[in-house]
């Protein structure tokens, strides 16, 4: 029988709602950890209550605690998969942060819930049980970090949460889930074309990230363009492009070596460097502002502080994205 590590780290699939106010508090204890006969038949487990955090609280220098921790075991060999349950607020950023700093070929697969788990129709320990099947599939080998939610399966490295309430809320843009779970049958349809992995001990870069909107001027440029910034994000408009009123701030961003990737504030397709007027892509290319494929803003300045966070740079900056 395989073994599964699982560390729970908190949001809702942790918390319980009291019936009379609504309210939706933490546990003392994962709820979780007292179904865990349910899998008696199925996988030994290895449960951590590793954090409990409301997924708000959860920082990069957590998430780098968590991949050390996915590490030792991987370099123990004390697990076939990983199940990590997380709150869904920031769950995206944590799949992808592991995607982008985890070498190894088993099952990583995160989840979580939309309902607390006294909830009637909670989703928590159906998306838990749909996790520990991901987690010992063999075809969930070799394929990233996996989120799994709602019966669906998705990269880490796209997959977003789109509803504020929905238990259908993670969705992957443009390319939608690569897997499925049917009554506990895990069937895959797609698979990332090429990995990444960055080797990091660190993850201290100050990468700031800014969605722009119709008559943005440079007053927030200005404001993220400090000697301690490292780099910046920014969710241009359409396809790739800016307001006149924020390109000076933005050169004197690049001209004091800052990096700045660009993603679309659109839900779906790319951002191209297509446009050739004020504030167009292809004159914010020749720039020097670095276009991200198909990523969005959180999941890119997640990135880029990764990418940043190298001991060296083995290639230019552009190349990365
Ligand atoms: N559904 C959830 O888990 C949302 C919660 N606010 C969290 O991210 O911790």
């Amino acid at each position: 029988m395989k073994t599964i590590l699982v560390l729970h780290t908190g949001g809702t699939i942790s918390m319980s709602e009291d019936q009379t106010t609504g309210k939706v508090s933490p546990t003392s204890e994962n709820p979780l950890k007292k179904r865990g006969h349910l899998f008696d038949n199925v996988a030994n487990m290895i449960v951590e209550d590793f954090f409990h955090l409301p997924s708000p609280h959860m920082t990069p220098d957590k998430m780098l605690i968590l991949k050390n921790r996915i590490e030792q075991a991987i370099a123990a060999h004390e697990a076939d998969g990983v199940v990590i349950t997380h709150g869904t607020d920031t769950l995206e950023e944590t799949a992808y942060f592991l995607d982008l700093t985890l070498e190894t070929s088993i099952p990583i697969v995160v989840t979580g819930a939309m309902r607390s788990i006294n909830e009637v129709g909670s989703d928590g320990l159906y998306n838990f049980q749909s996790a520990i099947w991901v987690a010992l599939a063999e075809e969930a080998k070799e394929k990233g970090v996996l989120v799994v939610m709602n019966d669906e399966i998705h990269t880490a490295r796209y997959v977003t949460k789109t509803h504020t309430s929905n238990v259908a809320t993670f969705r992957t843009p443009t390319f939608g889930p690569i897997g499925l779970i049917s009554k506990n049958k895990v069937l895959f349809f797609q698979k990332l074309i090429e990995e990444e992995i960055y080797s990091i001990n660190t993850v201290n870069k100050k990468v700031y990230l800014l969605k722009v909107y119709a008559g943005m001027d440079g007053t927030l440029f200005d404001a993220v363009n400090q000697p301690t910034t490292d780099g910046l994000v920014i969710e241009a408009l359409g396809a790739g492009n800016l307001p006149p009123a924020t390109l000076p701030a933005l050169k004197r961003v690049l001209a004091n070596n800052i990096p700045v990737v660009l993603v679309s504030r659109s839900f779906n397709g790319i951002a191209q460097d297509v446009y050739d007027y004020m504030g167009g892509g292809k004159q914010l290319k020749e720039d020097g502002v670095i276009f991200a494929t198909g990523l969005s803003g959180p999941k890119a300045r997640i990135k880029l502080q990764v990418v940043l966070s190298q001991a060296t740079l083995t290639r230019s900056l552009e190349d990365y994205f």
